[in-house]
């Protein structure tokens, strides 16, 4: 099992070099992963966006990109078509988000022609190496699916379940959260958390252990757990947390970016092929480790 994202570097480099397709590639914290990348042997990159502002932030940031293919299209909503297109098309491997908002690269994900559909769910799993918990998690969906309902849900958790054993966990733990860990009638998360955790008990969700409703305190500690006399085989254990909408995974994922001191990577599970998706405010680092993490992916499928 993985235990921190120099991990997933380390294992990626046996995977061969993969391309990505950076759509609106005119941002530095993007051109130094994808620059990094390449430096490590991990991937070769396509930047399709606009070129002068594309060499201008090479130039501030000193880096070369000569050896990178450059694709000039200033509109930002053409250039994310554009790059999901090369994938589709298989003259690139992955596609990256770059400086766009995520609606309009998710829409160019989800074009009917172009796009990266599959006819499931897509969904977002961002993965942590959170050092105060001593382990890795995954949290999901913190930037596709805005209010999913149960059956959605169900599919979030599957994917999410796909990524976890990309990352070495064989039976992920996965702690379906809401604000409380009782049936409140009047949560519908807590409702959806308890038909989750009986779908799995039933078989109807295969390859991972579910529990909820749990509340975030006793899905990530033990003590928290014990305190309240919750006794789960998930409970203070868990790999993967299940949010019940985008505020709260949104809120958690940017919390934990900014206040954990934790490595991060983010991509969407369930397209046909990887993409790698986070904020634009993250790191050169996280979308390094999104593109390690999105390639570790690919190599499992
Ligand atoms: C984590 C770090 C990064 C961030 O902070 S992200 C910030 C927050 N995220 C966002 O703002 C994006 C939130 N999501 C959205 O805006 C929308 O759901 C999204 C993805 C743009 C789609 O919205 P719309 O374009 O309005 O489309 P729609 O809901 O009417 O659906 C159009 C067609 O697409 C399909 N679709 C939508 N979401 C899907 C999904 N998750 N998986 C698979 N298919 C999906 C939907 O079924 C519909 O298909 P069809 O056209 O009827 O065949």
């Amino acid at each position: 099992m993985i235990k921190s994202f120099d991990e997933v570097l380390e294992k990626v480099r046996s995977n061969g070099i993969k391309k990505v397709a950076v759509a609106v590639a005119q941002d530095e914290p993007v051109l130094e992963a994808v620059y990094e990348a390449k430096k490590l042997g991990i991937a070769d990159a396509v930047l399709v966006g606009d070129k002068d502002k594309i060499l201008y932030c090479a130039k501030t940031l000193n880096i070369d990109v000569s050896d990178f293919e450059i694709i000039h299209e200033s509109n930002n909503q053409a250039a994310a078509l554009k790059a999901v297109e090369l994938v589709s098309s298989k003259k690139a491997d992955m596609v990256m988000k770059g400086l766009v908002d995520t609606a309009t690269f998710l829409r160019a994900v989800l074009d009917k022609e172009k796009g990266l559909r599959t006819g499931k769910i897509l969904s977002h799993v961002a993965v942590f190496d959170v050092p105060a918990l001593q382990r890795i998690i995954l949290v999901s969906d913190a930037a596709m699916n805005i209010a999913p309902d149960l059956m959605t849900k169900k599919q979030i958790l599957e994917n999410a379940v796909q990524v976890a054993k990309a990352i070495g966990i064989d039976t992920p733990k996965v702690a379906v959260v809401a604000a409380v860990e009782v049936v409140n009638p009047d949560m519908q998360p807590t409702l959806d958390a308890a038909a989750l955790s009986k779908m799995n008990d039933r078989g109807q969700i295969k390859g991972c252990i579910v529990d909820g409703p749990l509340a975030i305190d006793n899905a990530l500690s033990e003590e928290a757990a014990k305190h309240k006399g919750i006794v789960s085989i998930v409970a203070g254990k868990s790999d993967v947390i299940l949010v019940p909408n985008i505020e709260t995974g949104n809120v958690m994922y940017k919390t934990l970016t900014y206040t954990s001191n934790s490595k991060n990577g983010g991509i969407l599970s369930g397209a046909a092929a990887p993409v790698i998706l986070t904020s634009r405010a993250d790191s050169n680092e996280s979308k390094l480790y999104s593109i390690a993490l999105a390639s570790l992916v690919a190599a499992n499928k």
